[in-house]
């Protein structure tokens, strides 16, 4: 049982040189399987594709250099054009199947299915390399439209042997159960960006919590 990090970009980038420091301390503070570039208001309004591509130019070495898979929320398109190693989709955005026929075998295709152990079978189908469920928790950053319960990830884990990610307002301080749920991943936004400490402060708050929640025995074993 192995669970990593996930980091989802913050909704705009104001000065590219002053994040593109911060991503690389969030980068360098701990194990960051994948960075998702989305640059999408609270409302869905994205970012001009302009904007995503000269921040995926600046970003995307970065995450290149420490082994982190950068993909690209949303746009396959995008995707392909920054050169990411694959893309993010929504039930709302382009197809799993059509992503894969744009990207090749070799790109990493994720697919958000919210609270749906359906959509989530059909992604697998469709050739997903992740599902997504959430939003677990109460979050800023999206209007999001379900809530997942922590079961749904155990059953997950159980069931199948896709990668599974959990997203939506997860903190150090809540991850825990998700960890010990089984969740591969921990898709955070808010959590690292809004650290008042810092994102590599946060990182390093959510490995020890994962570690934390990993190591603990199993519910109702004591002594
Ligand atoms: C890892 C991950 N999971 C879920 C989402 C949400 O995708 P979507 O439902 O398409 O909503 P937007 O992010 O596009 O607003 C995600 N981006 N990443
Ligand atoms: C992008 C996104 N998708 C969600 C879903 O439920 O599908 S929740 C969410 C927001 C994730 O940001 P934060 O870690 O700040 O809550
Ligand atoms: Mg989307």
């Amino acid at each position: 049982m192995s669970c990593r990090l996930y980091l989802v970009t913050p909704p705009r980038i104001a000065d590219l040189a002053r994040f593109a420091a911060d991503f690389e301390a969030a980068l360098d503070a701990g194990d960051v399987a994948c960075a998702q570039l989305r640059l999408k208001d609270r409302d869905g309004t994205p970012a001009p594709d302009e904007e995503i591509l000269r921040a995926a130019a600046a970003l995307l070495p970065l995450a290149r250099a420490r082994e982190t898979a950068f993909l690209v929320n949303d746009r396959p398109d995008l995707a392909k054009k920054a050169g990411a190693d694959g893309v993010h989709v929504g039930q709302q955005d382009a197809a799993c199947r059509d992503a894969r026929a744009l990207l090749g075998p070799d790109a990493i295709i994720g697919v958000t299915c919210h609270d749906s152990k359906h959509l989530a079978m059909i992604a697998g189908e469709e050739g997903a390399d992740y599902v997504a469920f959430g939003a677990f928790f109460p979050t800023d950053t999206k209007e999001a439209p379900t809530r997942a319960d922590p079961a749904l990830i155990e059953w997950w884990a159980y069931a199948t042997t896709l990668p599974c990610v959990a997203i939506g307002g997860i903190t150090p301080e809540n991850c825990g159960v998700l960890a010990r749920a089984g969740a591969d991943y921990l898709a955070v936004c808010g959590a690292v960006w809004n650290d008042p400490d810092g994102p590599a402060a946060a990182v390093r708050r959510f490995e020890a919590a994962i570690r934390a929640a990993q190591e603990a025995p199993p519910a109702g074993i004591s002594g």
